[in-house]
C-alpha cells in the first residue's frame, strides 16, 4: 500500500513539476515580450538603457526561437547610430545586411525596409526613403500589423509633408495618429501628431495646427519635456504669425526665446529671434527688432539659409524704414539668394515686395515695376497652391471617417489574432496538463486494476483452500474430482480416489487438546501431499477426513498408495507435538466404475472406508471385490 501511496505522490509531483516548468518557461517569455515592447513603445529612451536592454535581451532569447530572433534583429536595425551622414550611410548598409536574411518573414521585411529607409532620409536620399517607405506600407497592411502600418505611414507621411505633397501626407498623418492613439502608444502618438501639426501650418490651415500644438504643449510640460514643449512653442507662434496675429505671435516668440537664452542654447534662441524681427517689424517695433536681429547676425551664417534669409529680408526692411535704400538693396540680393537656394516661394513673394519698394524709394520706377510684377506672380502661384491644398484638404476631411474605419477593422483583426493566439496557447498547454493528468489516471487505474486482480486472486485462493491444512477445501477438491471425472470419461482411462479419516481423533483432542488435535491434522496434511504426483490432489473435505483425487490410476495402485500413506502415517513421530502422541489413518479406495459419476465414486471410497473403520482401524479397504473386477484400468 506504502508502493501505491508513493506512487500517488509522485504522480503529483510530476504533474506540479510539470506545471511549473510550464509556467517558469511562460513568465520568462513573458518578461523578454514585455522588454521588447517597453523599447518598441520607446518606454526606455535612454541610449545606454536600450543597449543595455537589448543585450539582456540577446541573452535571454533562444537562437531557436525564430519570432524573437528576428524581432531582435528588428531592433538592432532601427538602434544603429545615426547623428552625421556617415553613420546614417553606415546604417542603411548594415539594414541591407539584415535584409538579406532569407529566414526573414514579411512583417520582419516591412519593419526593416522601415529602418532602410529611415537611415536613407538620414543620409539625405529622400527617394530612397520614399521608395522603402511605400513598400514597408504595402507589406506591413499584407500582415495587418497596426503597429507598423502606424510607423510606416507616420514615417512616410512626415516625408511627403516635407515636400509639400499634403493630400497623402495628411492620409497618412491622420492614419497613424489614429493608429497610435488606439494602441496607447504615447511617444510615437506625440511624434506623429507633431508632424501633423506641422504639416496643417504648412498647407495653410493654422488654427488646426495650433489646436493640435497646444495639445502637445500640454502634454510635453505635464511630463516634465520642457525642450519639446519650447519646440512647439516657437511653432504655435510661427502659426499665429502666419494668421497674422502678431502680438500673440510676439508672446509665444518672447517666451521661446527667454527659454533657449536661459538654457544656454544661443542658436536656437537666434533663430528666434529672427523669427520674431518679422512680427516686430509688423508690430511697428522697429528699435527691438534691429536689436534682435544684431544679437541673430553673430550665430547665423549663411549656412543657415532657412533663417539667414528672412535675417536679410527683415534687415532689409529696417534699412528701407531707416531711409537707407541702397543698404536694403543689397540686403535684398543676400536674401534672395538664400530664398532661392532653398526655393522659399513665401520668403520670395515677401522679398519682392520689399525689393518693389526700394527700388520705389530709389526713384528705379521700372525695376519697382518689374519687382512687383515678379511678387505678384509668386503671390498668384501661392494662391493656386492654397486653393488646391484647400481642395485636398476637403477631401482628407472627408476621408477621415474612411480611415478611422479602415482602422477601427484593422485594430479588430488584430485583436481577434491576438485573442486567437491567446486561446492557441491556452489550449497547447490545457492539451499538455490534460495528457499528463490522462497519463497518471491509467496509472492509477491499472495500479488498481493490478490490485484489484491480486486480491480477487487471493480471495479465490482462500475461498478454496482450507485455512488450517492449507489444502484445497472440500469445495475445491469436490469440482476438481468432477472434472477428473468428465476427463477420465472423455478419455476412457482410470481414476480412483482415496478417502481417509484420523482414527479416534476426538481422543486426541480430549487428551491433548484442540491445538494439539490441530497441529496433528496439519502433520497429516504434509504428510499426505507429500505422498502424492503433482497430477494428484489431496484435499480436506471435513474436520479430520481428507480426499486424494488420483487421474490415471487403477483401484490396485490406488490401494497401494493408500496403503503406502497408512504407512507412513503410522510411522509418522509425532512426539515433537505432544509426548505420546500418535495417529493412525483408515482410508477407503474406490475407482471409476460403470456408474461414471463423482458422487457415486465417493459414496463408493465413503463406503470402504467405513468398512476399514469397523474393521478395526488403521488400514485400507478397496471397494468391493466386483469394483476390481469392473476396473478396466487395472488392465493397463
Ligand atoms: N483439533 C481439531 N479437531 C477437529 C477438527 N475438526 C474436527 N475435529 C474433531 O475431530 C473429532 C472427530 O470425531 P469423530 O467424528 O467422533 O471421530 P473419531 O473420534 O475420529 O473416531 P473415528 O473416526 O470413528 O475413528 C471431533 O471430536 C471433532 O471435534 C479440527 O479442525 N481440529
Amino acid at each position: 500500500m506504502s508502493l501505491f501511496r508513493q506512487f500517488i505522490a509522485s504522480g503529483v509531483l510530476v504533474i506540479t513539476a510539470l506545471l511549473s516548468v510550464a509556467d517558469a518557461l511562460a513568465m520568462n517569455l513573458d518578461e523578454i515580450d514585455q522588454l521588447f515592447d517597453k523599447i518598441e513603445r520607446a518606454d526606455i529612451s535612454e541610449p545606454q538603457a536600450i543597449n543595455d536592454s537589448i543585450a539582456s535581451l540577446e541573452a535571454a532569447i533562444d537562437k531557436d526561437d525564430l519570432p524573437r530572433v528576428l524581432r531582435l534583429s528588428r531592433l538592432h536595425c532601427w538602434n544603429q547610430e545615426a547623428d552625421t551622414e556617415k553613420k546614417a550611410a553606415a546604417a542603411v548598409v548594415y539594414a541591407n545586411k539584415l535584409l538579406g536574411d532569407p529566414k526573414n518573414d514579411t512583417l520582419t521585411r516591412a519593419d526593416l525596409l522601415l529602418c532602410r529607409g529611415y537611415f536613407s532620409r538620414l543620409a539625405g536620399r529622400p527617394k530612397d526613403a520614399l521608395a522603402d517607405y511605400d513598400e514597408s506600407v504595402k507589406l506591413a497592411y499584407q500582415v495587418e500589423s497596426p503597429r507598423l502600418i502606424a510607423d510606416a505611414r507616420s514615417l512616410r507621411g512626415a516625408i511627403l509633408s516635407f515636400e509639400g505633397n499634403f493630400s497623402p501626407a495628411l492620409e497618412d498623418l491622420i492614419t497613424a495618429q489614429h493608429l497610435y492613439e488606439s494602441l496607447g502608444m504615447e511617444v510615437w502618438s506625440l511624434n506623429n501628431l507633431t508632424e501633423l501639426a506641422t504639416s496643417y501650418r504648412r498647407f495653410g490651415d493654422p488654427q488646426t495646427a495650433i489646436r493640435y500644438y497646444r495639445q502637445l504643449e500640454e502634454k510635453y510640460r505635464s511630463q516634465g519635456e520642457f525642450n519639446a514643449a519650447t519646440l512647439v512653442n516657437s511653432e504655435i507662434a510661427m502659426a499665429y504669425e502666419a494668421m497674422n496675429e502678431n502680438a500673440m505671435a510676439l508672446e509665444y516668440y518672447r517666451k521661446t526665446a527667454d527659454y533657449w537664452e536661459s538654457a544656454n542654447e544661443p542658436l536656437a534662441a537666434a533663430s528666434i529671434y529672427v523669427n520674431m524681427s518679422g512680427a516686430l517689424i509688423k508690430q511697428g517695433l522697429v528699435p527691438e527688432a534691429k536689436q534682435k536681429l544684431a544679437k541673430a547676425e553673430q550665430l547665423i551664417k549663411i549656412e543657415h539659409a532657412g533663417f539667414y534669409s528672412f535675417m536679410k529680408l527683415y534687415q532689409a526692411q529696417i534699412a528701407l524704414q531707416e531711409n537707407q535704400p541702397d543698404k536694403a538693396l543689397a540686403l535684398i540680393n543676400e536674401g534672395e539668394e538664400a530664398f532661392n537656394s532653398i526655393q522659399n516661394k513665401r520668403g520670395l513673394a515677401e522679398l519682392y515686395t520689399t525689393k518693389s519698394q526700394t527700388f520705389a524709394a530709389l526713384g528705379d520706377w521700372h525695376s519697382a515695376y518689374g519687382a512687383l510684377e515678379t511678387q505678384n506672380r509668386l503671390q498668384n502661384e501661392l494662391q493656386n497652391q492654397l486653393q488646391s491644398q484647400r481642395t485636398t484638404e476637403m477631401r482628407t476631411r472627408f476621408d477621415t471617417d474612411r480611415m478611422a474605419n479602415e482602422n477601427r477593422q484593422l485594430l479588430e483583426n488584430q485583436r481577434l489574432k491576438e485573442h486567437e493566439l491567446k486561446i492557441l496557447q491556452q489550449n497547447k498547454l490545457l492539451q499538455l496538463t490534460t495528457m499528463v493528468l490522462v497519463l497518471v489516471i491509467l496509472a492509477i487505474v491499472s495500479v488498481f486494476a493490478y490490485k484489484q486482480a491480486q486480491r480477487s486472486k487471493l480471495m479465490e485462493h482462500l475461498a478454496l483452500t482450507d485455512f488450517l491444512t492449507k489444502l484445497p477445501n472440500r469445495r475445491h477438491i469436490y469440482r476438481r474430482g468432477e472434472l477428473c471425472v468428465q476427463q477420465a470419461k472423455k478419455q476412457q482411462s482410470a481414476m480412483s480416489v482415496i478417502l481417509f479419516d484420523a482414527d479416534h481423533f476426538k481422543k486426541v483432542n480430549d487428551h491433548y487438546g484442540h491445538d494439539v488435535g490441530d497441529k496433528a491434522l496439519v502433520v497429516l496434511a504434509d504428510c499426505a501431499a507429500a505422498q502424492m504426483r503433482k497430477t494428484d490432489m489431496v484435499g480436506r473435505i471435513g474436520g479430520e477426513e481428507f480426499l486424494v483425487l488420483l487421474p490415471g490410476t487403477s483401484l490396485a495402485q490406488a490401494g497401494e498408495i493408500a496403503e503406502r500413506l497408512r504407512k507412513a502415517m503410522d510411522d509418522t513421530d509425532m512426539n515433537d507435538i505432544s509426548t505420546g502422541l500418535s495417529l493412525t489413518i483408515s482410508a477407503g479406495v474406490a475407482s471409476l466404475d460403470k456408474d461414471k459419476s463423482f458422487s457415486a465414486l465417493l459414496n463408493r471410497a465413503d463406503h470402504a472406508l467405513y468398512q476399514a473403520k469397523a474393521a478395526g482401524r488403521n488400514q485400507v479397504v478397496l471397494d468391493g471385490p466386483h469394483s476390481l473386477a469392473a476396473d478396466p484400468a487395472a488392465e493397463i
